[in-house]
Parts: C-alpha cells; structure tokens; sequence
C-alpha cells in the first residue's frame, strides 16, 4: 500500500546550516512533480518561505501575509508552501503540523511529493511520530530524514566536544564550543538520518572535512550515506532528483531517534526542550544604510550569542530587496527581488541566540536606519 502514499521528505539540522538553500535547489530544479512546502521557523517572523516563495513555480510572491496554497480552481498551485512559523514544529504537532497534513491530504490527488523543512532547533522525533497518527499514515509516509550538518560550523568545534579539540580551539568561537544544548541537537539530528549531508564543502579544507566525516561516523550507522556537497548542488537536477524517492518509510522505525527531552523526562529528571534555551527578537526599521547595517550586525555578531541572523534590508533608491543571511560570524548580503508595488520597503531582521538584550540590538541596528518605518 505504500506505493500510493504521498512521500515526505523531513529536512532538518542545525539554524543556518544549509537547509533553505537545499529546498530552494529542489523547487528550482525538479520541475516534473508537485511539490507541497512546509516551512517551520523559530522566530515569529517568516523569512525562509519568503524566499522560497521565489522559487515555487506558481506562487508569486507579494505582501507580508500571503499564503498562496491554493489556486481558484479550488485546486494546489504546482508549489503550495505552507508556513509554521512562531514555534519549533516538534512542540505543536498536534496544534498546527496535524491540521496541515490533513489539508495536504484531502488534496493528495494534486501533489506528487511533500519537503518538510523544520527549525534549526527542532527535535525530529515528535514530527516523524506524527506520520504514525491514523490520519495521516493512511495516506503519508517518510520519504526521508535528511539531516544537513553545516561542514565548516562542526569542523570548528561548535557543536560537539569530539572533535579535535586543539584544533578546535584555535578556530572556533569559545561562546559556541562544547554547548551541551548544541551537541544535543547535533547528535538527536543525526540519530533521525536516513541521509547526511554534509553542507558548505566549498569552505572547508581536506583536514576539516575527514574531521567532520568522523564525527558524523560516530554518530550514525554505516548505512546511512553521507554526501557533502556545496552550491554546485544547486544546478545538479540528477542529485536533486535522487534525494526525493529514498523510500526509507522513516515512521516505522521510529525508535532509532534520540530524543533528549523524552529520554530526560523518562529518568523523572527536569529536563527543557534545548531550544527552551535558545531566543529570537525581530528586528524592524525603515530604509537602512547597507554598509552601515552590515557593520553593527558584524559587531553584534562579535559580541553577542548570536547564531543566526537573517532577513531583508530596504536600501534607499535600490530597487530590490536585500536578503541578509549571518550563520555565527559569517555575514552574507544579497539583492533578491524588486520589492512588489504596494510592498512596504522596511526592512526585518530575526536574530536567534541566546541571552538577547533585544533592545540592545535594537538600539546598535536601528543607528544604520535613515528612513524611519511608515
Ligand atoms: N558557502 C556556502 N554557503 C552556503 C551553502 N549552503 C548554504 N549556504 C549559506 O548559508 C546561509 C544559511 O543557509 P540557509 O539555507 O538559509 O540555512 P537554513 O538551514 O535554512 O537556516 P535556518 O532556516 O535559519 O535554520 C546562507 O547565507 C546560505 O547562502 C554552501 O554550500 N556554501
């Protein structure tokens, strides 16, 4: 009975490590099936369907609050994306992943495939669990697990205290070394892997990348392949195509995947989620100076337990967009898309972290501002 099911694939892993990207690849080029999104976020604002929305073939992209799911003819645009923003999905499964599925599923007639991308800070387990509800295992299965590991984020000792430490030392951020938190979600992430990949290949050197394939070896079984690849994937249709159609039906083997907080709770033990630890603010301002913008964020970035940094910039007399990407203390910018006609030009910025002074980040952002906010 399983040939007939929709499969859905579950990408997860770390904020920033890869994951966006990933799908974005996947709209762009796989063009010979329908694909449905779901998108979870961390922070209460949006900004990964928002530029994935660029890519889903049939979903035009214009104000804050659209949600274009479905067509006039009552049926799915060929990318339908779905937003669960506002919460880690393994926290409100029963509230909000359940009642979509249930919609994807009174449509299966329209949808060849379902790309599920979780929060950075989301426990796998309870999602997968949801595929086990009658409802939904009637007519959905786990294509998948992918798990992206961010190559250079691990081979600089952020999230795992096994992996050379000397060499982690000199490299890496001390504020993220050795994170219990941090390690935790790595290792829950891993234990949910059908297929590893092994993400930003393009800045890591050959010493980093063997240190990164064995700490990934120490934490997944030999069947579980891992790839490492880097925006060279982006244009490779056959890759793309090959990691929708795994057929791993993931829900059946459910117990292979760690969870501390059940583990934690069943020893009777207190225990918080890892991301209970973990904050988001939003940032907003009017038009901003780019330079300037990118110069405190830089210095926050610095001084602050910031891990992922991402959203728009409007820039006064530039048509576009500016997407802002930081991931620990890389910072990217670029210009997406011209900003739609009735579009406020502000600009939005989520931050996720730990210990934010928000209004202190407010403060050090909004001296780049110099339009202030209609
Ligand atoms: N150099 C390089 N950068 C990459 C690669 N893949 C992703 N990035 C960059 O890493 C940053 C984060 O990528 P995303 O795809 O947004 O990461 P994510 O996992 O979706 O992030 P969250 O949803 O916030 O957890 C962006 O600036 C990407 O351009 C890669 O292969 N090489």
């Amino acid at each position: 009975m399983r040939l007939n099911k929709i499969p859905a694939t579950v990408v997860t892993g770390f904020l920033g490590s890869g994951k966006t990207t990933l799908l974005a690849s996947i709209l762009r080029q796989v063009t010979g099936k329908r694909i449905a999104v779901i998108v979870n976020e961390f922070g209460e604002q949006d900004i990964d369907s928002s530029l994935l929305r660029g890519c889903a073939l049939g979903c035009e992209e214009g104000g804050e609050d659209e949600r274009p799911v479905e067509g006039e003819d009552g049926g799915f645009y060929e990318n339908g994306i779905y937003e669960l923003a506002n919460g880690c999905i393994c926290c409100t499964v029963e509230e909000e992943f359940l009642p979509v599925m249930k919609k994807l599923v009174a449509r299966r007639d329209d949808i060849d495939h379902i790309l599920i991308e979780t929060s950075g800070l989301a426990l796998p387990k309870p999602l997968v669990q949801a595929f086990n509800w009658p409802e939904v295992r009637q007519h959905c299965t786990v294509d998948a697990i992918i798990t992206v590991v961010d190559g250079p984020a691990v081979a600089a000792g952020r999230y795992a205290s096994d992996v050379d430490k000397v060499e982690a030392q000199r490299r890496a951020d001390d504020s993220l070394d050795h994170d219990p938190s941090l390690r935790e979600l790595l290792d829950d992430q891993l234990s949910a892997a059908d297929l590893v990949l092994v993400s930003k290949t393009d800045l890591l050197e050959p010493a980093d990348k063997a240190r990164v394939e064995a700490l990934v070896a120490q934490r997944v079984p030999e069947s579980v392949k891992t790839l490492f690849i880097d925006q060279t994937l982006a244009t490779d249709t056959t890759q793309l195509e090959a990691l929708m159609g795994i057929g791993a039906a993931s829900e059946e083997n459910i117990d292979r995947i760690e969870n501390h907080h059940d583990r934690h709770h069943a020893e009777g033990a207190h225990h918080d989620h890892a991301h209970d630890h973990f904050d988001s603010c939003v940032i907003r301002l009017g038009e901003v100076d780019g330079d300037a913008l990118a110069d405190r964020l830089q210095q926050l970035l610095k001084t602050h337990e910031i891990y992922r940094a991402k959203g728009f910039a409007a820039i006064p007399g530039k048509p576009m967009r500016r997407v802002i990407q930081a991931v620990g203390e890389r910072l990217d910018g670029y210009f997406d898309r011209l900003w739609g006609q009735d579009e406020p030009r502000r600009t939005q910025l989520v931050i996720i972290g730990k210990a934010l002074d928000s209004e202190a980040l407010h403060a050090a952002l909004a001296s780049a501002e110099i339009a202030t906010t209609t």
